[in-house]
């Protein structure tokens, strides 16, 4: 069972009537959803449908304003702390440090989380990701798609019991995508549970099992993934 895995059968991430504002925008109204341990649930909508802030609730990086939320058994309102140590999370934007390289991101993640042994699944992930030959260049100067790369690697090392991916398509070239496939596909073989944000909806299909469509901070949609076709998905965006 992955580090900081939920034991029973609870669903490794609950969320019961989520509210998340800024000042007066209300970014997210009421979701509700619920993703299993084992299985990827790939988060859809418009521009500002409230999937990156459903995203920071999850990765314990913003509080809730109400509702419940529990990740890897953890309340993200009382225990972000044990929620950032559950989570790997690739954000939509951000999150590097332009004059660090990738190596130095591996080596500060690995330090904060107390990783022992991680250099040679570093290397591997560098590898897979097409990152092997920029290990110490710094990322200031990487193009979008090599830094997205880099932030999935960097939210995979760990091997989380719950993998959040916001837009780790985004700019992302085939062979980027497939190796973030693999990572997908390597997840939750090994149990863990894995949340991915996205606008394409085809790889949101290859991807996941489970669909859910957001609106206006409103869940709107529940399903299995293959049910998602074009015009169901065109219909719930209208
Ligand atoms: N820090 C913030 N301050 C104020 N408003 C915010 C903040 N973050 C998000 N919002 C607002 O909350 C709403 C939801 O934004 P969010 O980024 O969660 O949407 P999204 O579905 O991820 O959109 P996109 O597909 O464009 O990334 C939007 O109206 C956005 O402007």
């Amino acid at each position: 069972m992955p580090p900081g895995a939920p034991s029973g059968a609870a669903p490794a991430v609950q969320v019961r009537d989520l509210h998340v504002r800024f000042g007066e925008v209300e970014a997210v109204s009421g979701v509700d959803l619920s993703a299993e341990a084992g299985r990827a649930t790939a988060l859809l909508g418009r521009n500002g449908a409230g999937k990156s802030t459903t995203m920071k609730v999850l990765a314990g990086v913003v509080p809730p304003t109400a509702g419940a939320v529990t990740v890897a058994g953890h309340d993200a309102a009382t225990e972000s702390l044990a929620v950032k140590r559950a989570v790997g999370y690739c954000p939509d934007v951000g999150g590097l440090v332009p004059r660090a390289t990738p190596w130095e991101h591996l080596q500060l993640s690995a330090r904060l989380r107390r990783l022992d042994d991680w250099e040679a699944r570093g290397r591997d992930l560098l590898e897979r990701f097409e990152l092997g030959d920029v290990a110490h260049r710094v990322v200031g100067g990487f193009s979008h798609g090599m830094s997205r790369r880099l932030s999935v690697v960097l939210a995979a090392l760990h091997e989380p019991a719950v993998l959040l991916l916001d837009e780790p398509f985004d700019g992302v070239d085939p062979l980027g995508v497939d190796a973030t496939l693999e990572i997908v596909a390597d997840a939750r073989a090994r149990g863990a549970c894995v949340l991915l944000s996205t606008h394409l909806r085809d790889l949101a299909l290859e991807a996941c099992s489970t669909a859910i469509v957001l609106r206006g901070g409103n869940r709107v949609a529940a399903m299995a993934a293959a049910d998602l076709t074009g015009e169901a998905y065109r219909a719930l965006l209208d």
